[in-house]
């Protein structure tokens, strides 16, 4: 090996304004950099603060505190020795930008500053921070006092400029960067950089790890060099979680990767590279002659480099700096290996070798991505634990299903001797500081409240599923039958109004049978929220519970939910997931899990149970919402991820579906759908705050700002549509199925 470097990204579980923890998480991540013989550690965005301090960047104390917790870091002798990357939010000449701060032995290298900022969806970036969008350029930066009596430093450079080390030179492209078309690696690569440091705060959505790596891929496939891409990781006070998954990746492979969902609040990966195959990967005359454009930053003189007295490696010398290459060649010569070892090896040393990237499949991303953000939720929360009302369906059942897989998540971690994971479970168990827990089950009876609420139309056959769910996973399990309370509502609604309401298949209206429906769904909502608070002390123990809510993404959508009733809890681990996904999670669950129940539960029809079941009749969710699961994911996708209206919509189906139902058919169940969800709206601003985790979730308050009030009949668009469908050919062949 030429010339080998060993190079440290991490994830870290930061906590929006928890400065204490972030900063010892962000200590010992440079600890364990530096244990690895890293010289280059870089770290997720924002991290002092935390990536999710949203409108809590504008306060001056978040920038006060970032700056007091950074004089810390900088004044900790053991952050000597290497260069550290670190992120937080800089005040410069009035104009508040995200930085990273470059620091070595406790002086400030370089501030660079955001310039391409993250503005859709979930990120509102230019709400909290300007853009440094003078590409190539950079200003002195008058450092706090603070700063200036530990560094002894007056000002520092500021703005987009390049880090040149005595061995290579090291270029910031901040998370969104990477995500543009012409991202910094581009014209950093192409001037020389040949390290690109990605400190990310990215969040967790299905399927999206993929995006990520064809992204960190193709960079430096393309641009040749090495890629290290640090995330934050865990829920840090809102519905994101974001997924770790720290990366380094060096011409094109990905050479080391960490784990997208994990209980571990620092994770710290570490490659060798060695630097000569960059330079080997970057021989191409096309790539030379693009180099030397005049026009490609400052006019062809280059990105400003600030220099440091300061090597990440050597080369060819393998005495003395040997730690670092430690980690390299551990697999090559086992775990054991000392730096003794290396020292004798007569050949030279193998840089990191490609790995192939480990992929969870969405089935798998439900299991874990919800259940550590519970688990987050939970502790920090300090609250003992979580009620769900069962109602033997799929929704709850998935629910639960998810905080089973959250115990087994907690069991495993207490077993590999996860010190954090050990005090908080003992705490939420109230158990003493020596007991570990045995089994997920062992932690769902401390933790886990699950409570089957009957009336006169429930089944024995969803009564007894919910039983049996409780039983598998362990948890405390409460079956109960609340017609007292409902018949007391409806008889003084008697008494008050003299008039009896009556179920359809009793003869009565459909206003009456949807009051008669909504009033269960609610009266649950309070029975949920009496025994969260009040089960705990009947079984002896302190605190209370969180009441979890299990409306899926598509019933937000087209608003078949009760509006305040069981819909209505604390939090809903599964309030972003479609229910087409669910039941493939419960699927793949049922062998994963060893939990053989969730059979029943997939091949029962999904049903509210809200209305008598006669001979003739029983409620099934299809028919009573008008259209299958699997459509309204699609309409789901088309209105949000392609961002259609009615009109366009309607003529995106008749392509997809032209050949199965007429365009009169189609025309039909798109308005159908845009009724429906226009109609329910509404619902959108009171949604329970649930996990994001579904491109096209409706979530009102963060995620998908709409109104809540339209003209739901959409009279111009719906006649625009008719219109079509009078000039267009009918390809079904006459096919009426719908
Ligand atoms: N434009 C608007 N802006 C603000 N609020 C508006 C509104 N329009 C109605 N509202 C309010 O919303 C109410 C109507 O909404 P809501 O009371 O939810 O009632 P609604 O949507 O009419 O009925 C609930 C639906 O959920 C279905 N469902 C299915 C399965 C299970 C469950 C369950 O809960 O377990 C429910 C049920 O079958 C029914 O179709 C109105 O009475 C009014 O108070
Ligand atoms: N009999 C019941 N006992 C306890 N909780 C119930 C019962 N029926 C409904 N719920 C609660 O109300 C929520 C909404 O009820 P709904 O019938 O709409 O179910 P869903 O959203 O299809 O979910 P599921 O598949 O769990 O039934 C359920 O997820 C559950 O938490
Ligand atoms: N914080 C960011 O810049 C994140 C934006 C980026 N599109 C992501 O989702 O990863």
């Amino acid at each position: 090996m030429g010339h080998p470097v060993t190079l440290a990204t991490c994830s870290l579980n930061q906590w929006a304004l928890d400065f204490n923890g972030n900063r010892d998480r962000i200590l010992e991540s440079i600890k364990q950099a530096k244990e690895a013989g890293a010289k280059l550690r870089v770290g997720p965005e924002l991290e002092i603060p935390g990536y999710g301090c949203f409108d809590h960047f504008l306060e001056g104390d978040t920038v006060l505190h970032s700056w007091q917790v950074l004089c810390e870091i900088l004044s900790n002798k053991d952050t000597f020795g290497l260069l550290i990357d670190v992120g937080m939010p800089i005040l410069h000449r009035s104009t508040l930008y995200n930085c990273r701060v470059i620091i070595l032995d406790g002086k400030i290298v370089l501030i660079r500053p955001k310039m391409w900022l993250a503005n859709d969806g979930n990120y509102r970036e230019l709400r909290y921070f300007s853009p440094w969008t003078r590409r190539g350029q950079w200003d002195d930066f008058a450092l706090p006092r603070m700063v200036r009596e530990i560094s002894g430093q007056q000002s520092v450079p500021f703005g987009d400029a390049v880090v040149s080390t005595k061995d290579t030179v090291i270029g910031v492209e901040l998370c969104e960067e990477l995500f543009t078309p012409n991202s910094p690696h581009i014209a950093m690569g192409l001037d020389g950089v040949e390290i690109f440091i990605n400190p990310s705060g990215s969040h967790h959505e299905l399927r999206k790890l993929h995006r990520r790596v064809d992204l960190i891929r193709e960079a430096t496939l393309k641009a040749g060099g090495v890629y290290l891409y640090a995330n934050q990781q865990g829920c840090d006070g809102d519905r994101l979680y974001y997924d770790g998954c720290p990366l380094i990746a060096s011409n094109g492979d990905v050479v080391a990767q960490g784990t997208q969902f994990s209980l571990d609040d620092v994770q710290v990966i570490t490659a060798t590279i060695d630097l000569d195959d960059v330079r080997a990967a970057r021989s191409s005359k096309s790539r030379g002659m693009q180099a030397v454009q005049s026009d490609l930053i400052n006019n062809g003189k280059g990105f400003h480099r600030v220099s440091v007295d300061f090597e990440l490696g050597r080369r060819e010398e393998w005495g003395g700096e040997l730690g670092g290459l430690i980690n390299g060649v551990k697999d090559v010569l086992g775990s054991k290996t000392t730096v003794t070892d290396v020292q004798n090896l007569s050949h030279p040393l193998p840089a990191s070798r490609p790995l192939e990237v480990q992929y969870n499949t969405p089935e798998e991303e439900i299991a874990l991505g919800p259940a550590c953000w519970l688990w987050d939720y939970l502790r920090r929360s300090r609250t003992q634990g979580y009620f769900i009302p069962l109602s033997g369906g799929i929704d709850s059942c998935a629910t639960s299903v998810i905080v089973h897989s959250m115990c087994r998540l907690v069991v495993k971690a207490c077993k590999q001797g996860n010190q954090q994971v050990l005090e908080d479970v003992r705490r939420i168990c109230a158990k003493p500081s020596e007991w570990i827990p045995e089994s997920p089950q062992e932690v769902a009876s401390h933790l886990f409240v699950t409570c089957y609420m009957g009336t006169e139309n429930s089944s024995t056959e969803t009564r007894q599923r919910a039983k049996d769910l409780a039983e598998a996973i362990g948890a405390y399990h409460i079956d109960l039958n609340m017609d007292i309370i409902i018949r007391a509502i409806v008889t003084l609604f008697s008494m008050v109004t003299n008039k009896q309401p009556r179920f359809k298949v009793h003869g009565g209206s459909a206003a009456e049978n949807l009051a008669l429906q909504n009033i269960q769904a609610r009266l649950r909502m309070l029975l949920a929220y009496m025994f969260a608070q009040l089960v705990p002390w009947v079984r002896g123990m302190v605190g209370g519970l969180l009441v979890l809510g299990s409306a899926n993404v598509d019933e937000s959508l087209r608003g078949y939910l009760t509006k305040y009733d069981c819909s209505s809890a604390d939090i809903n681990p599964i309030g972003g997931i479609s229910k087409t996904d669910l039941k493939r999670f419960i699927a793949y669950a049922e062998d994963a899990f060893e939990l053989p129940i969730l059979h029943d539960f997939l091949t029962a029809t999904p049903t509210a149970e809200l209305e008598p079941i006669t001979k003739e009749y029983v409620q099934s969710d299809e028919v009573d919402m008008g259209m299958t699961y699997d459509e309204l994911s699609i309409f789901g996708r088309l209105r949000k991820v392609e961002k259609c209206g009615p009109y366009s919509m309607f003529c995106k189906l008749v392509h997809e579906w032209g050949d199965r139902l007429s365009p009169e058919q189609i025309a039909e169940k798109v308005k159908k759908f845009f009724f429906e969800y226009a109609r329910n709206r509404h619902k959108m601003t009171t949604l329970t705050p649930s996990y994001h985790a579904e491109s096209y979730s409706p979530d009102d308050n963060r995620f998908d700002l709409r109104p809540f009030l339209y003209p739901s009949r959409f009279p111009y668009q719906f006649a625009k549509i008719d219109e079509l469908v009078a000039r267009i050919p009918d390809r079904s062949g006459g096919n009426k199925k719908g």
